[in-house]
């Protein structure tokens, strides 16, 4: 993959506005400044004034242990990086949000509003994972913030680790596990079966649930699945019509559903009624979307024969002995007390393969987003690209405006840019948010300057970047 360079050899400039009331519109000073001052003197036509800044300047604060594949691909551009292991608590992270241009998290740590509103510098979020539900999406559409995630590089890995479940559940390899460690030896066929022939119930039939579906075929399963939308079923699946049909059906029943206000607790006590005497339920989902307290009713009074559970709640924000204190407690505690219930500390995506994937696919998009305004692939943005700015070019400049999405902007961007030769202009909308990318040649420095007053005086403004 190739990891896109900066739009110049020579300098950019990278101005972020519109974020705060305050319109905190310059970026500190960079301790980096070197770089531009060499590079401008070499190309010698930027002016200073402007106070443009380098990659070196862009500062990225990486939180959650994200994949040293990132790391290397923000290394090459120059980017300062700071890199946690863990997520972070709210107030610290406030204290560090307000900093940064740029913010890799994975499914742990909270962008709320409340810790967003700080972020008077953040042009880009990358979540480095699958779920964005972390994420207040709409506060930070809303504010000029792109969101990017990689939407299936752990897939593979979910599915792989239910089928693993699966079959642990069905031959309570878990209990066995534990009694032989405790030097207890008890081989046991009772209630023990082949998975062959069982049916497994998917809930969410997405990237990971599809693929999921694949694998369980192949082990001689039969496959039923929901999902709110009508899907192509693989090889001999079937999509049934409602989630009581697919608990009354399954033997075991699996969840791949995001984290929604509608996936809420939609495993629940009547739910839990619904499925078969003596199935297993899995969730590698999301904690929110099963209702622990019944499922551990479920389990105490044997209607069902056994859980994996991956996600939960409210998860630690760091590895190491957490239990004490931590409201995870008492259902932990509740949880081993039952036969044939196996917990894992959100491990789904967690293999080499799909945190180094993931690390390769956000840290390429957040650096083309950082250096060309590239935002194909955002998850709560307008998606526009444009082909690199013609290094060749004199004088030219990349506008990247995002405004809202309202009558008669056009109108008054191509009045601001009329004096200049636009070389390629795109906008596209979402919602209230829209963003318009133009190339514009025949500007010099002053003119640069002029055009982000300009633009960022506009009543629709929400935040311009001008690259060059
Ligand atoms: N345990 C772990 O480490 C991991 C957990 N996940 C979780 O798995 C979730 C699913 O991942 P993907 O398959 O990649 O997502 P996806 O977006 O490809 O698929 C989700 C499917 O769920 C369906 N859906 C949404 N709401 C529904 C509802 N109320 N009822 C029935 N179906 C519904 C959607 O239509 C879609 O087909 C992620 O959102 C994430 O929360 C993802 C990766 C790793
Ligand atoms: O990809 C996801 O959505 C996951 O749940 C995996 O999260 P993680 O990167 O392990 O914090």
């Amino acid at each position: 993959m190739s990891i896109p360079q900066p739009i110049s050899n020579l300098t950019q400039a990278f101005e972020r506005t519109g974020l705060s009331p305050k319109n905190n519109n310059t970026v500190s000073t960079s301790p980096t400044a070197s770089y531009f001052e060499q590079h401008r003197l070499a190309g010698g036509r930027r002016a200073k004034t402007l106070k443009p800044f380098s990659t070196g300047d862009v500062k990225i604060l990486l939180l959650e242990n994200v994949n040293q594949t990132a790391l290397d691909i923000f290394g090459q551009q120059g980017y300062q990086v700071e890199f946690l292991k863990t997520s972070l608590p709210e107030e610290e992270l406030i204290e560090k949000i307000k900093d940064v241009h740029a913010i890799g998290i994975r499914s742990k740590t909270r962008l709320t509003a409340n810790v967003l509103k700080h972020a008077k510098n953040l042009v880009v979020i990358g979540c480095f994972c699958i779920g964005t539900n972390q994420v207040d999406l709409e506060y930070a559409a809303k504010n000029g913030i792109a969101v990017f995630n990689s939407p299936f590089s752990n897939s593979r890995s979910v599915a792989e680790l239910t089928i693993a479940e699966i079959i642990a559940l069905s031959r309570e390899l878990g209990d066995r596990n534990m009694e032989l460690h405790n030097g207890t030896w008890n081989k046991k066929s009772a209630r023990c079966w082949e998975v062959r022939g069982k049916t497994l119930g998917i809930v969410g039939y997405g990237h990971i649930g599809s693929q999921l579906s694949v694998l369980a075929e192949s082990l001689g399963m039969n496959v039923l699945y929901y999902d709110t939308l009508m899907i192509m079923s693989l090889g001999n699946s079937k999509q049934v019509g409602s989630l009581q049909e697919l608990l009354n059906s399954s033997d075991f029943v699996t969840l791949h559903v995001p984290e929604t206000a509608e996936t809420k607790q939609m495993i629940s006590t009547p739910q839990l009624a619904e499925m078969r005497d003596g199935a297993y339920l899995i969730n590698n989902s999301r904690g929110t979307v099963v209702d622990l307290p019944a499922l551990i009713e479920a389990l105490r009074i044997g209607k069902l024969a056994g859980a994996c559970i991956d996600v939960y709640p409210k998860e630690p924000r760091a590895n190491g002995p957490y239990f004490n204190g931590h409201e995870l407690l008492p259902f932990i505690d509740e949880l081993k007390t039952l036969k044939n219930v196996i917990l894992t500390p959100h491990i789904g995506g967690s293999t080499e393969e799909a945190q180094s994937a993931i690390g390769i696919e956000v840290g390429t998009v957040l650096t083309k987003y950082l250096n060309e305004g590239a935002s194909i692939g955002a998850v709560n943005f307008p998606e526009v690209s444009l082909r690199a700015l013609d290094l060749d070019q004199e004088n030219a400049c990349r506008i990247l405006y995002i405004h809202q999405n309202v009558p008669g902007v056009l109108k008054t961007v191509n009045q601001i840019l009329s004096d200049y030769n636009i070389e390629k202009q795109f906008s596209d909308s979402r919602g209230d948010i829209a963003y318009l990318m133009a190339d514009v040649s025949g500007v010099n420095s002053d003119d640069i300057k002029n055009l982000s007053a300009e633009l960022e005086a506009t009543a629709f403004n929400i935040s311009t970047r001008l690259l060059y």
